[in-house]
């Protein structure tokens, strides 16, 4: 599809030319050419096409966002673009990640949904994977709401369970990497953001209520995540390492959307489904993959589809209050 030339997709697929883009090509390579006025310009680009202005962003994670049956099949409505036909954005190259940005109703509540993320080890350096976040803020997105999957840690819990994320470990971060570094424009945020309260413990709680109002307490766990830059799952030396960390589940996303989201003020919730049990043992043959977890995704996404609705509706609720 030619670059310069935006298509747009209603939920049925049928492609409709959109207005000529002046540059639809690439992202601009350095963080400090990202600017503000470029994020703008994006967010204007999605405005003037869709009459819906949501206040809530979801990202769907690996095997949450693919095929038939997945929770931003179930908008009504919608409009949606795929992610090439979005001046500046990045296009995901994982398995399992589909690449559209959707805007419609989640039940009666206006949503953008991301089907498809965009990681560390694609190549992509993390600001630029947390992009997106940003033009959610200028599209008027108050409330991100991130899905991921998952190796489950601790021990109580199963493969197909769901972690309400209350705190993550940011061992990209350590590693001297942030989706923040580089020049701070003080109209996202403050160059030293406070992440200690990232994930919202009003939102927790309703999450917590809905999954009461589900009767999937017994599935349902609040825990640390920790991101990892991957591809490579975890060596048996390394899970041991982040189970003394306090470490419940482990993944490679999220926390650079989540530390974006924060800096510019928006309430940000995450959880993860748990797809595979972490192997701590050296005696044993299994090994993680990336088709079980997308598997797993699949076979939870009734579930989850309705979580995340009853969740949104709430969070929509207590907004009007
Ligand atoms: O975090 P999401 O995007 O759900 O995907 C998770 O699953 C993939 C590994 O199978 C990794 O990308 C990991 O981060
Ligand atoms: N790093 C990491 N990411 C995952 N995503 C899904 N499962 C896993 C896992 O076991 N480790």
């Amino acid at each position: 599809m030619s670059p310069a030339r935006a298509m747009v997709q209603d939920a049925n697929g049928a492609a409709a030319a959109a207005k000529p883009l002046a540059n639809s090509s690439k992202l601009p390579k350095e963080v400090s050419d990202c600017t503000y006025e470029l994020i703008e310009s994006v967010a204007q680009f999605l405005l003037d096409r869709v009459s819906i202005r949501p206040k809530i962003g979801i990202i769907c994670g690996s095997g949450m966002d693919g095929t038939t049956g997945c929770l931003a099949d179930a908008l009504t409505d919608s409009t949606s673009f795929p992610y090439e036909t979005i001046p500046y954005f990045p296009t995901p190259t994982v398995p399992g990640h589909m690449g559209r940005l959707v805007f419609g109703y989640l039940g009666d509540v206006p949503v953008m949904c991301m089907q498809g993320r965009f990681h560390y080890y694609e190549g992509y350096p993390l600001w630029k994977c947390a992009m997106p976040v940003r033009v959610m803020k200028l599209v008027g997105v108050t409330h991100l709401l991130a899905s991921n999957a998952a190796g489950g840690l601790n021990d109580k819990y199963r493969v197909g369970d769901i972690m309400i994320i209350k705190d993550h470990i940011n061992l990209l971060g350590f590693a001297g990497n942030n989706p923040l570094m580089g020049p701070n424009d003080e109209r996202f945020g403050p160059r030293f953001p406070a992440i200690n309260r990232a994930y919202d413990v009003n939102v927790r709680r309703m999450a917590k209520q809905v999954a009461t109002e589900m009767d999937i307490n017994n599935i349902t766990h609040e825990g640390v995540y920790s991101v990892v830059g991957g591809p490579s799952f975890e060596t048996i030396a390394e899970i041991r390492m982040l189970g003394a960390l306090g470490v419940d589940a482990v993944g490679m996303s999220t926390v650079h959307e989540v530390i974006t989201a924060r800096h510019c003020g928006m309430t940000s919730f995450a959880f993860s489904l748990i797809t595979n049990k972490s192997v701590t043992d050296y005696e044993s043959y299994e090994e993680p993959n990336h088709e079980e977890v997308i598997d797993m995704g699949k076979q939870r996404e009734p579930v989850l589809k309705e979580f995340i609705t009853r969740l949104v509706k709430k969070i929509e609720d207590d907004r009007d209050e």
